[in-house]
């Protein structure tokens, strides 16, 4: 754990159940290998998480069971751990890599950069060899120049002491913002390809497992079943799901469930199986296929209070050598980056959707109120009218009351998009343009396939379809008036039911967010009629949204191509002008 990490709160856990075959899930840690140091749910870091993989193994494989750990990707990007660094991910390839996981896979994050993906090519694919799936991705071979997959399509293997015979696969969802070096080949392309299907046909496997950087409600995933379904109906199947940054369960039928783990190492996933062959002790169990499956899941909070309680061990039984070294590298790493400078005090939380938007405490609302119209400036187009637009998805944490140090910049907005804009478009064009943007019938992507409103906002909203509204008068207590105060955090409601939470708490909201903002900047209107003296403004945007803003303002007549667009405000990055807006502004002390 970091010294500067609040301790865990004791709360009421509930227990691992555990069964014959078990697993451990991450998925979209993003950078965030440090643990969370504002947030005591979610306070360890990568190497308490490597301590309690030896520990809980330990206890498994002494009852005779098995452990697979999968990481379903988005690894980099969103924490100064990594951000911060030059070349980007220097410190932590090598601190996450010393975890030993069975089957890991690529995310979005690790494509979008040319140079992230030759980096996991180079570094991150040999530290797991035939461990990293990549069952529908290619890449340019950063020496060769040739095409070639990122990593194995599949792998099949037996596991340490049941000997279940295990087929994995690695996807991605068909994902299209990677940049030239690499390839995404549609999953319902892929499944039809002859090494998938002569692997799903196998009838000697005991379990498959689907790992994936895809949200488990994705199509991706449905066609994946009922590719795999349609070759065998009695074959268990385990998914691990990605991207929507979600807690999430899935029944796909009574003999194949999905794990998604959430986000930013908030959370440990946890599956088991039971019911298997065990093919070392029990060969007689080998004909009985159609025996009834147990399966079980457990959201774990990434806390010491929870390791601890899960391994039944404590501050001094439970920490192993392997994960002491991984956190003081931790450290290490951290103090090289200067990630503690501190660049200005928070008087007080902004959230990204604990509140609505518009709200006074909605992190969205101070961006269009304040930083955006204060900074997005271009020095040659300063006293023009002007609607400026950024996408909410560029935004992907909220900011706690206190320091906003070096690494909250990468925190709240880890991206490098800056502004562009258009010239002189037509006021009453441009005055419409957010309502199309927003619209809730995904107006956009039924125009141009490629440009789903869905890849506008954060990972977290894309299954969000009403306001999820924490009762006031909730509950703060468990049943048992013994029990500690509840403290806030997830309360999960899945496909098994509420009880998947490892810690019980109280209720928080969830709001829906539109996709995009707009902050309007030299405009003489009417605030009612929404009548303006203007006859044309400048449309500034956030150059990674500029495709769904060339569709929006074709859809409302005004034919623009990428070639009108021009850099806005000298190229500086949204998160510089986030950090000196915070700089110049937040200067108290904390
Ligand atoms: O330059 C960028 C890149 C991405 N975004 C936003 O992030 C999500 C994708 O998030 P994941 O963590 O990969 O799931 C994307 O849909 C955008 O909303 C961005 O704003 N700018």
């Amino acid at each position: 754990i970091q010294s500067s990490a609040p301790e865990a709160v004791p709360g009421r856990l509930r227990t691992l159940p555990l069964g014959q075959l078990n697993f451990l899930h991450t998925t979209d840690t993003h950078g965030w290998h440090a643990g969370h140091l504002q947030e005591a749910s979610y306070g360890a870091d990568w190497g308490d998480y490597i301590s309690f993989t030896q520990r809980l193994r330990e206890k498994i494989e002494a009852e005779g069971n098995d452990l697979l750990l999968v990481d379903t990707g988005d690894r980099v990007e969103g924490n100064g751990l990594y951000d911060a660094s030059s070349p980007t991910g220097k410190y932590t390839r090598q601190i996450f890599s010393q975890q030993n996981i069975d089957i890991i896979c690529s995310g979005n994050h690790e494509l979008y950069k040319a140079n992230t993906t030759d980096r996991e090519f180079i570094d991150l694919i040999p530290a797991y060899g035939s461990n990293y799936l990549a069952s529908n991705l290619d890449v340019i071979h950063p020496k060769s120049g040739e095409r070639v997959p990122l990593a194995q399509r599949f792998r099949k293997f037996k596991t340490k002491n049941h000997g279940i015979k295990v087929t994995a696969f690695g996807f991605l969802y068909d994902f299209t913002g990677n940049d030239k070096n690499s390839f995404v080949q549609k999953v319902e392309d892929t499944i039809k390809e002859q090494w998938f299907q002569d692997a799903i046909k196998d009838r000697s496997v005991d379990v498959f497992l689907v790992a994936g950087h895809v949200g488990l409600r994705q199509s991706e995933f449905s066609n994946v079943f009922k590719a795999i379904r349609a070759a065998q109906w009695d074959v268990p199947i385990v998914f691990f799901g990605g991207h929507t940054h979600i807690r999430d369960y899935v029944k796909y039928d009574d003999k194949a469930y999905g794990l998604e783990s959430g986000r930013y190492m908030e959370t440990i996933g946890f599956q088991s199986v039971s019911g298997l062959p065990s093919r070392k002790h029990d060969e007689k169990k080998l004909e009985l296929r159609t025996a009834s499956y147990s399966f079980a899941r457990r959201y774990i909070d990434n806390n010491l209070f929870s390791f601890y309680s899960h391994t039944g061990l404590d501050e001094s039984t439970f920490p192993t050598e392997v994960g002491q070294n991984v956190s003081a590298q931790i450290t290490k790493a951290r103090e090289a980056l200067n990630l503690d400078e501190v660049f200005g005090c928070n008087p007080r939380v902004l959230w990204m959707s604990r509140v609505p938007y518009p709200h006074k405490d909605s992190i969205f609302s101070w961006l269009g109120s304040r930083v955006i119209p204060e900074k997005a400036i271009d020095d040659h187009r300063k006293d023009y009218p002007r609607i400026i637009y950024a996408n909410t998805g560029a935004m992907r944490f909220d900011i706690f009351e206190g320091p906003f140090t070096r690494d909250t910049t990468f925190i709240v907005s880890p991206f490098t998009s800056g502004f562009r804009y258009i010239k002189n478009v037509p006021f009453d064009i441009a005055d419409r343009l957010l309502k199309v943007i927003n619209d809730g019938n995904n107006f956009l992507g039924l125009s141009h396939s490629l440009l789903t409103d869905r890849q506008l906002k954060s990972p977290d909203q894309i299954n969000l379809t009403q306001d999820y509204v924490a009762s006031s008068t909730q509950n703060q207590h468990t049943t048992d008036p013994e029990d500690p105060p509840l403290t806030p955090g997830y309360t999960t409601h899945d496909d098994a039911g509420d009880d998947g939470d490892d810690t019980i708490h109280s209720e928080i909201s969830h709001y829906q967010i539109p996709n995009c903002i707009e902050s309007r900047v030299n405009i003489n209107e009417d605030q009612n009629s929404h009548e303006s003296q203007e006859e044309t403004v400048d449309v500034v945007f956030l150059d990674f949204i500029q495709p769904w803003m060339l569709e929006a303002l074709r859809m409302l007549g005004a034919e623009y191509t990428s070639e009108d667009t021009i850099p806005y405000a000298g190229g500086r990055s949204f998160t510089e002008m986030i950090a000196e807006w915070v700089s110049e502004n937040w200067q108290g002390d904390c």
